[in-house]
């Protein structure tokens, strides 16, 4: 089910250093939101802190709020393993478990928090997510065989498959098509506009074609100057922030005069 993102003052840390400052965003369900920016502006660091991934990292933290349908997602007692069950992640390199089938690629998540599944739930599993990253013909006939031996934009929708297959309510995807080819990227793009019936997306992007193309709501992040916290500058309807941004510095992004 897709839910609602609200981020409310928040700042992220590596250490001592804020990478990103008073980040207040209010991302509702069934959308795409794209998030741009020049290089180091925080867009990565910002997405990561939304599912706690961020605190992977020794020194790395987070303050104010992040709310997931009003759960506050850092709230005392809840459990960053369920959160990013239900925040779900797809990286800039597609990440298959190489060795493991494609099959169980799409099971990881359910044998990573030890969830057993009989064969009939598997089965159905894996054929609904495999179908929901537009890849189930493509492998139906050779799920037993090695994730590897899928094409870099075949692995990136496998990834995909195995973040939907928990069935999560939000998806982040860092990039997800930098390291593919035209036609893989067009396959991407149609899945993540298919995404948003079920889910809330958020997708990094440098190329400004593909937020226009996929995303309804476009965010855009700036920063001041190297060793200055990232922040977000303007966040609308992607035709917005394309064609009549209210920020000069929007506007100057936007028609390619810096970053
Ligand atoms: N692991 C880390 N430790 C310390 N600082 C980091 C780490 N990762 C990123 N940073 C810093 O945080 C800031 C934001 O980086 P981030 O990767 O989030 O930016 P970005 O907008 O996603 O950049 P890009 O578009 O180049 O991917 C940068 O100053 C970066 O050097």
């Amino acid at each position: 089910m897709s839910k609602r993102i609200q981020a409310k003052d928040v700042d992220v840390y590596y250490g001592k250093f804020k990478a990103v400052e008073e980040v207040n965003i209010d991302i509702a369900p069934r959308t795409v939101t794209a998030f741009i920016g020049p290089s180091g502006c925080g867009k990565t660091t910002f997405l990561r802190a939304i599912n706690r991934m961020h605190e992977v990292l020794p020194g790395a933290y987070v303050e104010g709020e992040l709310l997931l349908d009003g759960e506050n997602v850092y709230g005392s007692g809840v459990d960053p393993v369920s959160i990013r069950s239900q925040i779900g992640m797809v990286f800039q390199r597609p990440n298959p478990f190489p060795t493991m089938s494609i099959r169980d690629n799409v099971l990881a998540g359910y044998k990573l928090n030890g969830t057993k599944l009989n064969r009939a739930d598997s089965d159905a599993i894996v054929e609904k997510s495999l179908r929901g990253a537009n890849l189930w013909n493509e492998v139906k006939d050779r799920l037993d065989k090695p994730g590897s031996g899928l094409s870099g934009g075949q692995q990136q929708r496998l990834c995909i498959a195995r973040s939907v297959a928990v069935s999560p309510d939000v998806i982040l995807m860092d990039e997800p098509c930098s390291a593919l080819d035209p036609i893989s990227t067009l396959a991407v793009e149609d899945l993540i506009n298919e995404m948003k019936e079920q889910y809330t997306v958020i997708i990094v992007t440098h190329n400004m074609q593909q937020a226009a193309r996929v995303a309804d709501k476009t965010a855009f992040f700036n920063i001041q100057g190297i060793g200055k916290p990232g922040k977000l500058i303007e966040y609308d309807d992607t035709n917005v922030i394309f064609n009549s941004p209210s920020n000069q510095q929007t506007e100057d992004y936007v028609s390619g005069r810096f970053g």
